[in-house]
């Protein structure tokens, strides 16, 4: 039985998940909660073998290869990790979750096919946890590549991947936010200060708590 609440970051590279993961689990633990944060594809010791195959590997996967293998890093992940985390009441911060697959292998690999989308959707169903709340970070594209400028060159499979691809993970991001809204919160001034786009997430946040 999950008892915890279940929190994604999700976004484009470079918009500020990994910084406001940090900035979230601070603040929650000192307000007295318990925080697992972790990080999509990865987040257990089985998931990040997979991660680096994922992101490193010598060879190119196909495409139902790479969803297939983004979800039984996942599901490594939920059922060794974050299930039982919730379990015990903890509040987990994830750095991508499904609707990454669904931005990156759905909308910007396949160009949106529903056959894709609906293969995704199965597997989510399959996996059977969905997060409580996600939010959405979103900061214009000139803005993100300078920053991961300053982090250094392109380095994984993704990241080395073509503007057109990336234009379509964030309509992907948009057409999730779209269909469900209740769940996903868009921060669209995920280029403002960190400490400005940490405080927005928290007011939404804080409402959600249980009491500690
Ligand atoms: N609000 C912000 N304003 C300016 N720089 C930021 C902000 N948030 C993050 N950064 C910087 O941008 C870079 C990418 O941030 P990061 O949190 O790693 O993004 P992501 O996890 O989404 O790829 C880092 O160098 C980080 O210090
Ligand atoms: C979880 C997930 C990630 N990805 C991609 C998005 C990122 O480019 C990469 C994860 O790399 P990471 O360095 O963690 O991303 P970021 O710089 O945004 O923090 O994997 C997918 O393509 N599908 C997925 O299901």
């Amino acid at each position: 039985m999950q008892s915890g609440l279940f929190i994604t970051l999700e976004g484009g590279e470079g918009v500020g998940k990994s910084t406001q993961l940090r900035l979230l689990r601070d603040a929650l633990q000192s307000h007295g909660y318990r925080v697992l944060a972790t990080r999509e594809p990865g987040g257990s010791a089985g998931a990040e073998d997979l991660r680096q195959l994922l992101l490193f590997g010598k060879n190119p996967l196909s495409l139902r290869a790479e969803i297939l293998t983004h979800f039984a890093a996942r599901f490594d992940h939920v059922d060794t990790v974050i299930r039982p985390a919730l379990a015990e009441g903890q509040i987990v911060l994830c750095d991508r979750f499904t609707d990454s697959t669904m931005a990156y292998q759905g909308y910007g690999r396949a160009e949106g096919q529903p056959a894709v989308l609906d293969l995704i959707a199965a597997l989510q169903a399959q996996l059977g946890l969905m997060p409580d709340m996600t939010f959405l970070l979103q900061a214009p594209r000139e803005i993100t590549r300078q920053r991961l400028a300053v982090r250094g060159v392109p380095t994984d499979r993704y990241e080395k991947a073509d503007e057109a691809f990336h234009a379509r993970i964030a309509a992907g991001f948009m057409a999730i936010a779209d269909q469900q809204p209740e769940r996903v919160k868009c921060i669209t001034t995920a280029n403002h200060s960190q400490e400005a786009v940490s405080s927005l997430i928290m007011k939404e946040i804080l409402p959600r708590l249980p009491h500690v």
